[in-house]
């Protein structure tokens, strides 16, 4: 029997295990084709096909908002997932997992997640809140008699968490992140240059504009003539179409904050704000915390590959599971 660490994200899907570290690390996509054979691709295979086959293939994402929409979907891409990282022992030898959720999630998309594993022939599922399995894989210890406050930038939604001992004391879940950015410079780009672009196309522009900073040439077709054309788009023109964004976060911190109990507050002043999740490194996003709390917020090393390793480290720590998990 093996036990790894699943971070099921709306963008990405991560699996670690706990002695070997992170084993598949690739776009949540899936790609169904039907004919004789039913074919099923999944991570960078299927992504890379996106836009380049016939109506006979369907393009799938098994989780909006973080959460599962479609239960047939979810349940065949984890099967597909199980059986790469498996390998041919899958049939024989069933995975174990823990899995991340969103704090925010209900349970009836608690319920969902579960339900997706098992049926997928995972053999027993425990699923732990997403910010809280980021700050053990970045080597916080949840148990530990001091508040800890975490806010994981997601493609579907941003969680904030303070937590102690065990306990969640404060949090907020809001769909102000990743993939709303990417709308926004979606509408930026038809708004300000008459330029259509698909929504992989707006998010590439929107990682290399954060990535490179400078100028980044964006690709689409013209809103009046349909033909290609390329614009070049400044990094300061992307940076303030995510701002809304960007302060959507911002005010969900503050009201959190506004809740913790003074000696809460003063661990979180002490110990600094942990920033975690791919949408955490659009740039000017930690300034924009630290300005607005006058608190010391920091980036952590493996952004977007933390939360899986934290599910991994929970594999061993069964406190944790049992005070935080379910
Ligand atoms: N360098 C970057 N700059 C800006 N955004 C980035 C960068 N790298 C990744 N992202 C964004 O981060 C998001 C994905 O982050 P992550 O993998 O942490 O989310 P997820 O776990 O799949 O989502 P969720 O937890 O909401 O289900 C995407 O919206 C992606 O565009």
């Amino acid at each position: 029997m093996v036990d790894v660490g699943v971070d099921l994200g709306t963008a990405n899907t991560v699996v670690c295990h706990p002695r070997d570290g992170v084993i598949f690390d690739e776009p949540s996509v899936m790609l169904l084709r039907r004919g004789a054979r039913r074919e099923v691709l999944v991570g960078h295979e299927a992504a890379s096909l996106e836009g380049r086959t016939s109506p006979r293939a369907r393009s799938r994402r098994p989780l909006r908002g973080g959460v599962i929409t479609d239960l047939e979907a979810a349940r065949t891409y984890v099967r597909a997932v199980a059986e790469r990282v498996a390998g041919r022992q899958w049939r024989w030898r069933r995975l174990g997992a823990v899995m991340g959720v969103p704090l925010g999630a209900t349970p009836l998309e608690r319920r969902a997640l579960t339900e997706a594993a098992e049926e997928a022939g995972m053999s027993h599922v425990t699923l732990l809140p997403e910010p809280i399995a980021g700050a053990l894989g970045c080597g916080l210890d949840p148990m530990e008699r001091r508040v800890h406050l975490v806010v994981d930038v997601g493609g579907g939604t941003a969680e904030i968490a303070a937590f102690c001992w065990g306990e969640v004391l404060v949090a907020r879940s809001t769909r102000q992140a990743g993939d709303e950015m990417t709308t926004a410079v979606r509408w930026h780009l038809r708004e300000a240059h008459d330029l259509v672009v698909d929504e992989r196309g707006a998010e590439d522009i929107k990682i290399r504009a954060s990535v490179d900073g400078g100028e980044v040439v964006a690709g689409g077709s013209d809103a009046r003539t349909g033909r290609p054309r390329l614009v070049p788009v400044s990094a300061e023109e992307i940076d303030e179409a995510l701002r809304p964004v960007v302060r959507g976060v911002v005010t969900a911190l503050t009201s959190c904050l506004e809740e913790l109990p003074p000696q809460a507050t003063q661990d979180v002043l002490a110990g600094g704000v942990l920033l975690l999740g791919g949408g955490s490194l659009v740039p000017g996003l930690r300034g924009d915390l630290e300005k607005a709390l006058g608190f010391p917020v920091k980036h952590v090393d493996r952004p977007l590959t933390c939360v899986a390793e934290g599910l991994a480290a929970a594999v061993a720590a069964p406190a944790v599971r049992r005070s935080y998990g379910s």
